[in-house]
C-alpha cells in the first residue's frame, strides 16, 4: 500500500458542544491531525447539528483543519457560507449530488476549499470513480461505516470492501472512514486501506483519549508497513 499520511481527526459531534473551542483544542494538543464537524441538516439525516456560525466561531480559536462533513440535502447552499467561515475540507455526500457534482466540485476548489464525496453504507463504491477520475477530481473519497446521523452505532465491516475497491484502485487518494471506529476496530479498516480516520465516542468516551489517538494512528502506520 502507498504510504498515505495518517489523519486522526476526532468527531466534535462527540464533543461538549458548549465547550467546543477547548475540546477542539484539547484534541490538537493530544496528537489529532484533523477535526471532524458534521454538519447535519435534519433532512438528509434524522438529526441537526451545527452549522457555518459554528465553525466561524470555532475558526477564531483553531488553526486546526476542520474536516467538514456536510450531511445536507442542498450541499451548493452551503459551499460559500462554509468557506467564508473557515471549513478547510468540504465534503459532500453522492446521494445528492449525482446531477451537479462537477460544478459543486469546482465551487468548492474556487472556494479555497479541499474537495470530498461521502457515500453510505448502501451506496455502490462505483459511484464515487468518477469524482476522482474528473479533471477536477475529488481530493478524498468517505466511506460511511454507520448509517449518517448519530454518533455511537456500531461499525459496519461489510463497507470494508469499498475501502479496499478504492485502495486498489488509488494508491495515494485519501480515504476516510467514519462511524463506530476505536480500538477494537481500526485494524480491519486500517488494513482495507483507510488513512484518514473519524472517531467520536472511543476518544470522547476514552479516559486518555491521546492513547486512543496514538492507537489509532499505529494502526494505519502499522498497516502502510506490512502492504509496502
Ligand atoms: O458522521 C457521523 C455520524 O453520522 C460520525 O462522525 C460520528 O460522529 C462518529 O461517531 P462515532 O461512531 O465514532 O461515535
Amino acid at each position: 500500500m502507498a504510504a498515505v499520511s495518517p489523519k486522526i481527526a476526532p468527531s466534535m459531534l462527540s464533543s461538549d458542544f458548549a465547550n467546543l473551542a477547548a475540546e477542539a483544542n484539547r484534541m490538537i494538543d493530544l496528537g489529532a491531525n484533523w477535526l471532524h464537524m458534521d454538519i447535519m441538516d435534519g433532512h438528509f439525516v434524522p438529526n441537526l447539528t451545527i452549522g457555518a456560525p459554528v465553525i466561524e466561531s470555532l475558526r477564531k480559536h483553531t488553526n486546526a483543519y476542520l474536516d467538514c462533513h456536510l450531511m445536507v440535502t442542498n450541499p451548493m447552499d452551503y459551499v460559500e457560507q462554509m468557506a467564508k467561515a473557515g471549513a478547510s475540507g468540504f465534503t459532500f455526500h453522492i446521494e445528492v449530488a449525482k446531477e451537479n457534482w462537477q460544478e459543486l466540485v469546482m465551487k468548492i476548489k474556487s472556494a479555497g476549499m479541499r474537495p470530498g464525496v461521502a457515500l453510505k453504507p448502501g451506496t455502490p463504491v462505483e459511484q464515487v470513480y468518477p469524482l476522482v477520475e474528473g479533471t477536477t477530481p475529488v481530493e478524498m473519497v468517505l466511506v460511511m461505516t454507520v448509517e449518517p446521523g448519530f454518533g455511537g452505532q456500531k461499525f459496519m465491516p461489510s463497507t470494508m470492501d469499498k475501502v479496499r475497491a478504492l485502495r486498489n484502485k488509488y494508491p495515494t487518494l485519501d480515504i476516510e472512514v467514519d462511524g463506530g471506529l476505536g480500538p477494537s476496530t481500526i485494524d480491519v479498516a486500517a488494513a482495507a486501506g483507510a488513512n484518514c480516520i473519524v472517531a467520536g465516542s472511543s476518544v470522547f468516551g476514552a479516559t486518555e483519549p491521546g492513547e486512543v489517538i496514538s492507537l489509532l494512528r499505529t494502526s494505519v502506520e502499522k498497516a502502510q508497513a506490512t502492504t509496502t
